[in-house]
């Protein structure tokens, strides 16, 4: 797939709907994000907080849920917004823990929006820890 013809546009809105039904009643920061996978499949998540701060889930963890749950494979296109104000997204890239979990699950060439523009999943998260590293 060319430049021309990546569901930027389909991600933003898919990841766009998802913040609108974030639960982040604690930061106040919604979040949402969006995947293409490798079979052309259009996933999304919003974060899910919780009164034990450090339990909450984040967007990109709860798209990777859905990834599985309806059906596997691995991630072609991503992007991720979060909500400062009422209205207002804007390209956020992620936590580590999600970076982690992205590359997990990349596809040959996963591609990411952030606010500087599109990059790998290696220029978000270099030398990564990852299966190759396990003998299982
Ligand atoms: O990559 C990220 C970073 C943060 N958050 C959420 C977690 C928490 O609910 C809120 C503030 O950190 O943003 C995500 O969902 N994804």
């Amino acid at each position: 797939m060319t430049a021309n013809t990546a569901p930027w546009s389909q991600l933003e809105a898919a990841a766009a709907a998802a913040l609108s039904q974030a639960y982040a009643p604690y930061s106040k920061f919604r979040v949402g994000s969006a995947a293409q996978t490798s079979d052309g499949r259009m996933i999304s998540g919003c974060n899910v907080e919780n009164a034990a701060y450090g339990v909450t889930l984040c967007a990109e963890c709860s798209m990777i849920g859905q990834l599985f749950a309806t059906g596997g494979g691995t991630l072609e296109y991503f992007l991720c917004f979060g909500q400062l104000a009422e209205g207002e997204l804007e390209l956020i890239t992620p936590c580590g823990r999600c970076r982690q979990i992205l590359f997990e699950h990349r596809g040959a060439n996963l591609l990411i929006k952030t606010a500087r523009g599109i990059v790998g999943i290696e220029d978000l998260l270099p030398d990564a820890f990852g299966p190759q590293n396990l003998n299982a």
